[in-house]
């Protein structure tokens, strides 16, 4: 990624504790304009705890948050934000789900109706519009999951594990067509995972994180040839990037 890149959101020598128990050690990190990048670290390390406080959903004890320069501590509503388990409301149809957040901002239902159409095509859901949760298959739920992140219509997405609670096959399916559907969608995206390759796959770069509490132990540069797909898995350049990050966990 090139240096003339605008900076979006960067956030500052963080600091946050629950009950006493430090959870966040100084953690400053950075996400470019049309960047992807990834969190990467163990399990309980701290990581959406990081993302509630990009998303100004609980306050730091020390340390600001920036978008686009503009301090942002403490402040929601400015980034789109799909959490761990974003689960898509049963009761409502699948094109209603997708355009609640158009309906939250004051929207009437037909018109966010109207608005969302179009993307049924790019999410890989043409054809489910008038279909409810259960109808669809797990990949399905995530990507209307997703498709009603996007339709915050935010320019900063948070992905917590998005594809964490799929099987192994549907989570690679879902990683190659994340890569394909962020050719047209115009976003800076931050991205948890516990997972190496999906980190290597997706990313321009990877922040890796320790133990609780959280610390940024490393920043890895992810300078493998994009498009990229399935078969970058099995290059030499990949495994070595794999294999520093394993030394660096
Ligand atoms: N509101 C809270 N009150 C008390 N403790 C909390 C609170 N939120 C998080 N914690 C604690 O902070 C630590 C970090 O939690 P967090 O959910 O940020 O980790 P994580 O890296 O996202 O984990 P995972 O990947 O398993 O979701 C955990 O030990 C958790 O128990």
């Amino acid at each position: 990624m090139s240096s003339y890149q605008k900076n979006k959101l960067r956030i500052n020598n963080i600091y946050k504790s629950f009950d006493d128990i430090l959870v966040i050690d100084n953690v400053s990190l950075e996400l470019k304009e049309k960047e992807f990048v990834s969190l990467l670290g163990p399990s309980g390390s701290g990581k959406s705890t990081i993302f509630n406080i990009i998303a100004g959903l609980i306050s730091p004890d020390e340390g600001k948050v920036f978008i686009e320069g503009k301090d942002f501590t403490g402040k929601t509503g400015r980034v789109s934000y799909m959490y761990q388990k974003d689960l898509l409301l049963p009761w409502k149809k699948i094109i209603d789900n997708v355009s609640l957040p158009l309906v939250v901002k004051g929207m009437g239902k037909k018109k966010a109706r109207e608005n969302v159409q179009g993307y049924f095509n790019i999410f890989g859901l043409e054809g489910f519009e008038y279909k409810y949760p259960f109808q669809l298959s797990g990949g399905m739920r995530q990507r209307a999951a997703l498709m009603r992140t996007y339709m915050f219509s935010e320019d900063i997405i948070l992905l917590d594990e998005p594809f964490g609670g799929l099987d192994a096959i549907t989570r690679r399916k879902m990683q190659d067509w994340l890569l394909e559907v962020l050719h047209s969608l115009e976003a800076s995206i931050l991205f948890i995972t516990h997972d190496i390759d999906e980190a290597l796959l997706l990313s321009d770069r990877i922040y890796i994180l320790s133990d609780r509490p959280a610390k940024v132990k490393a920043q890895i540069k992810v300078d493998l040839p994009k498009p990229r797909g399935n078969e970058i898995i099995t290059t030499s350049k990949f495994n070595q990037l794999k294999k520093n990050i394993m030394n660096m966990l």
